[in-house]
């Protein structure tokens, strides 16, 4: 990484990948806006809606991590709900949260909130031909339904593909990012991980990828700070100049 102005980032990378919640996108509308709004529809999805096979699949991963085989919808509505209090990043509940949120989202009720800067930052990197990815313990569905349905249009087609902790694992395990690499295709020190969580930074690190902390005044991070990662207040302050002669299979194809 090379500093041309004490507060300007220059990375030389083939593809970025980002976090959503507190580094895209501001904690306080998932937590304010996206939590409730799922909160107040679990019970119905998992009655209403027991037997479509993605609800039956997270409501048997909730037994199975309650270590409740016999638990029925009220006791797993329940275990969802302090998960949410918690603001647990437990898998079943992302997935029922992402069929909530994208049929949300499809209908009108809900519309994302993206930082301005990330929003400039991404478009420009894409027209300069940087791969775009996002890794978010949000599902999948939902990551799809947050990019589309932005209040700034649809930002879908900037990302080449999306990965959750049900496609590449947890954020905090060096084994996520070797995942994502190996599927996208890329070396590890070209692709630049933007995470507002010093733990997700650091497994990235650990699986060679570089990294930069997007530390913004108001997230739950801020006062931890970015450990000695390279930070940020916003994207603005990141420059990707691909410089480097690219190598022969250093492109980053297409994933999901
Ligand atoms: C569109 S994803 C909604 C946000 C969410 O539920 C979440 O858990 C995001 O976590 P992140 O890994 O992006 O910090
Ligand atoms: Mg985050």
């Amino acid at each position: 990484m090379t500093t041309l102005h004490p507060d300007i980032l220059s990375l030389d990378v083939d593809c970025a990948v980002v976090d959503i919640e507190g580094t895209t996108s501001a904690t306080g509308y998932v937590v304010d806006v996206l939590y409730p709004y799922s909160r107040k529809r679990f019970g119905a999805l998992l009655t209403e809606r027991a037997d479509e096979p993605e609800v039956r699949r997270a409501a048997e991963q909730v037994r199975e991590l309650l270590e409740e085989p016999d638990a029925d919808a009220a006791r797993i509505e329940q275990a969802l709900g302090e998960w949410l209090d918690e603001d647990r990043k437990v898998t079943p509940l992302k997935t029922l949260q992402g069929i909530l949120w994208s049929e949300g989202f499809a209908r009108g009720e809900l519309v994302s909130h993206f930082y301005a800067d990330a929003v400039h930052a991404l478009r420009r990197w894409h027209a300069q031909g940087v791969r775009l990815y996002v890794y978010s313990s949000g599902s999948v569905a939902a990551q799809r339904a947050w990019f589309r349905h932005s209040a700034e249009g649809d930002l879908l087609p900037l990302v080449s593909g999306l990965y959750d902790t049900e496609n590449a694992g947890p954020k905090d395990t060096p084994r996520s990012y070797r995942k994502i690499a190996k599927s996208i295709g890329a070396k590890p020190d070209r692709i630049l991980f933007l995470s507002d969580r010093p733990a997700e930074l650091d497994a990235a690190r650990k699986a060679r990828w570089l990294t930069v902390g997007v530390r913004r005044r108001g997230e739950p991070y801020y006062e931890e700070g970015m450990g000695d990662h390279p930070e940020t207040p916003s994207f603005a302050a990141i420059r990707i100049t691909r410089t480097i002669q690219r190598r022969k299979n250093a492109a980053c194809p297409k994933s999901s």
